[in-house]
């Protein structure tokens, strides 16, 4: 039987796959994470999943290799994690108030084929004072995130609403994930 490997160093994306109960493991894919800008959101995460997921299938040839990369998109920007507090002020000052995108790609690479698709979720941000906005980001939670927040922790606070996949947000759309692991012939219990 096939094994199923996740190509991915975030513990969110993990304990989403733990969710389903089934044997996997955890390969970190050391990937040059930069795109060309003249990419689409949808493109460019595409992109970044499929390198993850090809650069660990070269050390599992014979298992099912999933990949995945988050962004958030704002205004036209497409933003990555924030690397200082200013940044994340910044980030979620744009978010502030508005409804913005989150990106997920996702690639599955097989021993004869590879795949790739992606979610987009619509999210909006409750109209955030500075105040707000400097205590989530003195929470330290934003900086190994997308777009400077997570939904999943305090980051829940900020968000009215949203419209998609709320797994995708976190980091890996699960449902749509086995779906495609199934037409490519893996074996899922249930
Ligand atoms: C928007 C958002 C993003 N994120 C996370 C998901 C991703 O882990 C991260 C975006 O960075 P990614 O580059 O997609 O992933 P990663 O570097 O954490 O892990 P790897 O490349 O090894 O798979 O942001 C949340 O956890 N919650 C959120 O609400």
């Amino acid at each position: 039987m096939h094994s199923l490997i996740l190509a991915s160093s975030s513990p969110r994306r993990k304990e989403l796959l733990e969710n389903l109960q089934i044997p996997f493991e955890v390969s970190s894919s050391d990937v040059d994470e930069s795109y060309n800008p003249v990419l689409s959101p949808e493109e460019i995460v595409m992109e970044l999943a499929s390198r993850k997921a090809k650069f660990v299938a070269t050390s599992y040839p014979t298992s099912f290799v999933i990949g995945s990369d988050t962004v958030v998109v704002a205004e036209g920007q497409v933003l990555g994690k924030p690397s200082s507090h200013a940044e994340a002020f910044k980030m979620i000052k744009m978010l502030s108030g508005t409804t913005h995108s989150v990106f997920t790609g996702v690639s599955i690479v097989t021993p004869d084929k590879d795949i790739q698709f992606y979610e987009k979720t619509d999210v909006v941000f409750w109209e955030l004072t500075d105040e707000e906005i400097n205590s989530y980001v003195n929470t330290g939670e934003s900086f190994d995130k997308a777009g400077g927040y997570g939904i999943q922790g305090f980051g829940s606070t900020l968000v009215k609403e949203i419209s998609g996949d709320y797994f995708a947000v976190v980091g890996l759309p699960v449902s749509r994930t086995v779906r495609e692991l199934k037409k490519l012939g893996f074996p899922f219990p249930i």
